[in-house]
């Protein structure tokens, strides 16, 4: 199954728009964590076995990962157990890449490849070449960088191109020209609801990831109101810390599972509210 209609079929049958975001860091581990050699892996393993049932994706974010020593192969065997133990739940691998054709064509077999994940997010900025090797791979999500939620994403992506800011440039592009095998979705903060409902009436019901709620400051019910497709989906609304690190004890995949849980009533009661 493709990635999109694995997305569909886990927002419908989990009945949850949360995307459960896997940045771990050490410095924040739980004690009981402290003497664990292989502490990445089991911390992100525990995470991933309590909020998987509310979960409608997973996306670890390669950066902390990859600045430890052995952290990759962290990574890759935490993906290989989302694909053996939970095996309808989408993983995106959060590594925004984006370069030359045939440095794009290593990346894509670093993440589908190496690393298996279902996803990638891309950055568009070198251009429709620098995506080929990614799109041509049509079983696999491309998730374009849109309109970030970092205060900096007014610094070029709303710049105006010909009359219109090129954040909304991009996602017509994609839209258009980029998404033959129906394999791309696009990133938009939870900090720009308005800019939000603009880019959803650019491109129908593509999937978009929207990180920034919790410590960002983005406000779950406008994101719902702005985001959602007709029928209710259409988003992958991630949480990292705010679920991590719900508990820095030893019940903390217990409050993770908890903490998911609840962002999942949330955003649910935000659907409800809008039919
Ligand atoms: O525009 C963007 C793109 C990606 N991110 C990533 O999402 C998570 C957010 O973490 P929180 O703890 O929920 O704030 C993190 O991995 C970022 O690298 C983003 O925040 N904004």
């Amino acid at each position: 199954m493709n990635f999109v209609d694995k997305l569909r079929s886990r927002w419908r049958e989990a009945d949850s728009l949360v995307c459960v975001g896997l940045d771990p860091d050490p410095a924040r581990f739980p004690e009981t964590l402290l003497d664990e050699p292989d502490a990445l892996f089991v911390f992100c393993r525990d995470i991933v076995d309590a909020t998987a049932e509310f979960a409608c994706a997973f996306k670890p974010q390669i950066a902390y990962f990859a600045a430890h020593n052995g952290g990759e192969q962290a990574l890759q065997r935490l993906i290989a157990h989302v694909a053996a133990a939970h095996p309808d739940v989408p993983v995106v691998l959060d590594a925004k890449r984006g370069d030359i054709g045939s440095t794009a064509e290593q990346y894509a077999a670093e993440a589908f490849d190496r690393f298996g994940a279902d996803a990638v997010t891309l950055n568009p900025y070198m251009g429709r070449d620098s995506a080929d090797p990614f799109l041509r791979r049509g079983d696999r999500g491309c998730i374009f960088l849109c309109h970030t939620s970092n205060p900096g994403a007014r610094d070029f992506q709303e710049l105006d191109v010909g009359g219109e800011p090129l954040y909304q440039r991009i996602a017509r592009a994609i839209a258009a020209d980029w998404n033959d095998a129906g394999n791309c979705g696009l990133v938009l903060g939870a900090t720009f609801p308005e800019e939000l409902g603009v880019i959803r009436g650019i491109v129908g019901d593509m999937p978009l990831l929207i990180p920034g709620i919790g410590a960002q400051g983005g406000d779950v019910e406008a994101v719902v109101r702005h985001g959602a497709t007709a029928d209710g989906t259409g988003l992958m609304i991630n949480s990292s810390r705010g679920i991590l690190y719900a508990s820095s004890g030893p019940d903390y995949a217990a409050a993770a599972a908890e903490a998911a849980r609840a962002l999942r009533d949330t955003v649910n009661l935000c659907r409800q509210a809008r039919r």
